[in-house]
């Protein structure tokens, strides 16, 4: 299981500071969607370069035009790139063509989706390398949370990694360990938090404890 660390209210300079705090405890940092649209895939060059062994995910949602989109932010240093499941077929194939010519990884948001369980098996035939069931801030803000669709995916998703986002905290991670996804992605848990370090630092000792309990 993996920690990702979503940085979507701050600038390209805070964003890079924040990092700093937790490099050691993440394995993947998340340049969102907020910062992509404000600042560009400058934020995306301004993290591979500041941290270029850190694994770095530009949260740009692609709906249309992919292949293309995929290159773009593959230039900007990208190393995984996200694409939303509500995007017609030959968009995620276009993805994944272009991501695996480059060597890349696509992560398919599933936000908006009404039918997670039959999206997410053909999402899986596709040749996707992650599917993420996700809560946005809109859904949230409503009190709902991914975690009975993170249920569905694990059932039905043979070659993919699963994920999750949306919402999670320390306090909530647990209930989210318990169904065992590959990938983890926190924000607000994090970036919200005054001791940003001690709460990703947990969060990671949590995830390991219970890889060693399950192996
Ligand atoms: O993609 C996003 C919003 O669209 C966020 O990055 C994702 O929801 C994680 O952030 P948080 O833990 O604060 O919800």
């Amino acid at each position: 299981m993996e920690l990702q660390l979503a940085l979507d209210l701050v600038n390209i300079p805070e964003a890079i500071e924040l990092v700093k705090e937790v490099q050691d405890s993440i394995d993947i940092v998340e340049i969102g969607t907020p910062i992509i649209n404000s600042e560009g895939h400058a934020a995306v060059r301004a993290m591979k370069n500041a941290y270029p062994n850190l694994t770095v995910l530009a949260d740009i949602k692609i709906m249309d035009a992919a292949g293309y989109e995929v290159s773009q932010a593959s230039k900007a240093g990208a190393d995984i790139i996200t694409i939303l499941g509500a995007a017609e077929d030959s968009s995620i194939k276009g993805a994944v063509d272009e991501a695996k010519k480059l060597g890349k990884k696509i992560l398919v948001d599933l936000i908006a989706v009404k039918d997670i369980e039959k999206r997410a098996k053909e999402l899986d035939s596709f040749g996707v390398d992650y599917i993420c069931v996700h809560t946005g801030y809109d859904l949230q803000a409503e009190g709902k949370n991914s975690f009975e669709d993170l249920e569905t995916i694990k059932a039905v998703v043979k070659n993919a990694k699963t994920a999750i986002a949306g919402g999670i905290k320390l306090e909530t991670l647990p209930e989210v360990i318990k169904s065992q996804p590959d990938l983890i992605i926190v924000g607000g848990g994090i970036t919200s938090k005054d001791n940003k370090n001690a709460v990703a630092a947990e969060m990671k000792k949590l995830i390991e404890e219970s890889e060693s309990t399950v192996a």
